[in-house]
């Protein structure tokens, strides 16, 4: 179904609810630049560290597209975990699953409530930016516990410029993307406010920063576009 949710105007702060579950795939296709070639690169990267049976967790897996292509490009057997607090999201990533038939242990809980474990690869794609600051480090400290030794974390969040012109620009440059995929200036306007203070981005150094802190010992950028990046971490 195509993203109409910011034709009209919005009543309430973004939520990752029915109404967005319903045209999720389309909304993400359309609003994250390169959002496919991402995903190919993610787990390009990830296959060369994974072997038979490693554990993979998918935190804020959504309607679990990244996990289903992992499972179909990896050529090892995985054990594969998605964990969201969407209902909406995981109803669909169960029936994409099923009828992909790939196994994947869907699990509705906050991530802060979940006990990962011998985990080889930890992904994380435009999920930590929802994470209020305080959590996210919290979080990702979670995450660097969770992992086997040389395990890996992959994430991609949206960005912020510490140049204020530089950041207007890629507002500006990031809004013309929008409009090449047919969204309005009204949905653009709609749901930049629907996002003020629930989506909140940090810059490319804080992000590598709040990984270093929690005890990785590597962490780089495998792919960025203006105000949109990837990073790979390793324990
Ligand atoms: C932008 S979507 C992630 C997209 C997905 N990783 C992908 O690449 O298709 C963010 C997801 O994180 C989930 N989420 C946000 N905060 C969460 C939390 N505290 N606990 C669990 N899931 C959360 C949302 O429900 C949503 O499905
Ligand atoms: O920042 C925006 O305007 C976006 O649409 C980005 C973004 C994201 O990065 O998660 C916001 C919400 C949706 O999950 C899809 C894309």
């Amino acid at each position: 179904m195509v993203d109409k949710v910011f034709e009209k105007s919005i009543i309430k702060q973004f939520e990752f609810d029915e109404e967005v579950a319903s045209v999720f795939d389309d909304m993400l296709n359309r609003s994250v630049p390169f959002y496919k070639e991402m995903q190919r690169l993610s787990i390009n990267f990830a296959c060369n560290f994974l072997d038979e049976n490693d554990k993979v967790y998918d935190l804020g897996c959504s309607t679990a597209s990244t996990l289903i292509e992992l499972s179909k490009h990896c050529e090892h057997n995985l054990e594969l975990i998605g964990i969201d607090n969407s209902t909406a999201m995981l109803n669909r990533a169960a029936k994409k699953a099923k009828a992909f038939g790939v196994d994947i242990e869907l699990i509705n809980k906050d991530l802060h409530d979940v006990n990962y474990c011998d985990a080889k690869l930890i992904l994380s794609n435009y999920t930590l930016q929802f994470i209020r600051p305080l959590q996210r480090e919290k979080l990702v400290k979670k995450v660097f516990d969770s992992l086997k030794d040389e395990g890996i974390f992959i994430f991609s969040e949206k960005v912020i410029s510490s140049n204020s012109k530089l950041n207007k620009q890629s507002i500006d440059e990031y809004y013309e993307f929008k409009k090449t995929q047919g969204y309005s200036e009204f949905e653009i306007s709609q749901k930049r406010e629907a996002l003020e203070n629930v989506l909140i981005p940090y810059t490319e150094e804080e992000n590598k920063k709040m990984i270093l802190d929690a005890g990785f010992s590597h962490c780089e950028t495998i792919f960025k576009w203006v105000n949109f990046a990837t990073f790979i971490a390793i324990k």
